[in-house]
C-alpha cells in the first residue's frame, strides 16, 4: 500500500530522519510513535510531500509519488487529518465534508457548492458523518463545538476523498480520556471496514489498544516495527521513553 524507502530528511545542519524504511500493507493500522522531536511529523510531511527528503522515496501502490505536489498526492489516494483542525467556519458541518465530497469532480471547490450532483455528495458527506457520530450536528456551525467534535470532522473530511491511507497526526490530542477513547475506537472501527490507516499519536494507551502494527523512532531513526505489544516489551523501546515518558508506558 504505502512504502517509504531509505527516507532521510535535513533541516540545515540537523538530520531529522536517517534512512528511514517501512511499508504498510492494506488493510494495517500502524500506530507511529516516537518521543518528542524523534521525528515522527517530519516522515508524515515527508509522505505527504510538504518536506523534500535529501534522500530516498515514497511509493504509494506501487506509484512513486516523489515527483508530486501535496494536492496531486492527495488527489493520488493519501487521505490527511492534521493535529491542528481548520474546519471553514461559515459553513455547517455536512457542508465542510460536501465541499471535499465535490472537490474530485469538479476540481473547483467553489463550483462544487452548486453542482448537479450536490444532493450525491450530500448524501456521501452525511454517511461519513454517521460513521464519526456526528450527524446529529450535521446542521451546526463549527465555530464552539468541542474539541472531539472537530476532530471527527476532520477525520470525515479526510475520508471524503476515498484515501487508499488515511494519515492522522495526533487525533487524540487534546482530547479528554473519554472523548480520546470515542474517537479511537471509532478510528479502530473504520480500519474493520477496510480502510488502512498510519497513526502518529502520543496517547500510547491508546494506540496500542487499537493499532495491529507499531513502528517506534527515536532521534530520526526506525528502532522498532511489529506487533505493538512485543515492540513496546523492548528495552529498547522503553529505553527511547526513560526519564520523558516512562511513567505513562502502558
Ligand atoms: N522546519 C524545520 N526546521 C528545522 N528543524 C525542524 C523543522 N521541523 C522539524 N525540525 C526538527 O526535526 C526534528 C524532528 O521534528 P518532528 O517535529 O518531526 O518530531 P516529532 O516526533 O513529530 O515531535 P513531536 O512529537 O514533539 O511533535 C526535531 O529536532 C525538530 O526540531
Amino acid at each position: 500500500m504505502l512504502r517509504v524507502d531509505n527516507i532521510t530528511v535535513l533541516f540545515g545542519g540537523v538530520t531529522a530522519l536517517k534512512d528511514i524504511s517501512l511499508h504498510t500493507d492494506s488493510g494495517d493500522f500502524m500506530g507511529l510513535i516516537g518521543p518528542n522531536g524523534a521525528g515522527k511529523t517530519t516522515l508524515m510531511r515527508a509522505i505527504t510531500g510538504t518536506v523534500k527528503p535529501a534522500e530516498g522515496s515514497v511509493y504509494l501502490q506501487e506509484k512513486c509519488l516523489d515527483h508530486l505536489a501535496c494536492h496531486d498526492r492527495i488527489r493520488s489516494g493519501i487521505g490527511l487529518s492534521q493535529q491542528i483542525v481548520h474546519p471553514f467556519t461559515s459553513m455547517t458541518v455536512l457542508e465542510n465534508v460536501v465541499l471535499v465530497a465535490g472537490y474530485e469532480r469538479t476540481k473547483n471547490p467553489m463550483r462544487s457548492i452548486f453542482s448537479r450532483t450536490r444532493k450525491e455528495e450530500e448524501e456521501k458527506a452525511f454517511e461519513l458523518l454517521k460513521l464519526l457520530n456526528i450527524d446529529k450536528i450535521a446542521g451546526e456551525k463549527p465555530t464552539n463545538l468541542p474539541l472531539g467534535y472537530l476532530k471527527r470532522l476532520e477525520v470525515a473530511r479526510a475520508l471524503a476523498l476515498d484515501p487508499a491511507i488515511l494519515l492522522l497526526d495526533e487525533p487524540l490530542a487534546g482530547l479528554n480520556q473519554t472523548e480520546a477513547r470515542q474517537l479511537a475506537d471509532q478510528l479502530a472501527e473504520l480500519n474493520r471496514l477496510g480502510q488502512t490507516i498510519l497513526l502518529i499519536e502520543h496517547n500510547l494507551g491508546e494506540v496500542i489498544r487499537i493499532c495491529k502494527t507499531l513502528a517506534v523512532i527515536d532521534n530520526g531513526t526506525l528502532i522498532s516495527i511489529g506487533q505493538p505489544e512485543s515492540v513496546m516489551n523492548e528495552p529498547k523501546v522503553r529505553k527511547a521513553y526513560l526519564g520523558e515518558e516512562h511513567h505513562a508506558l502502558p
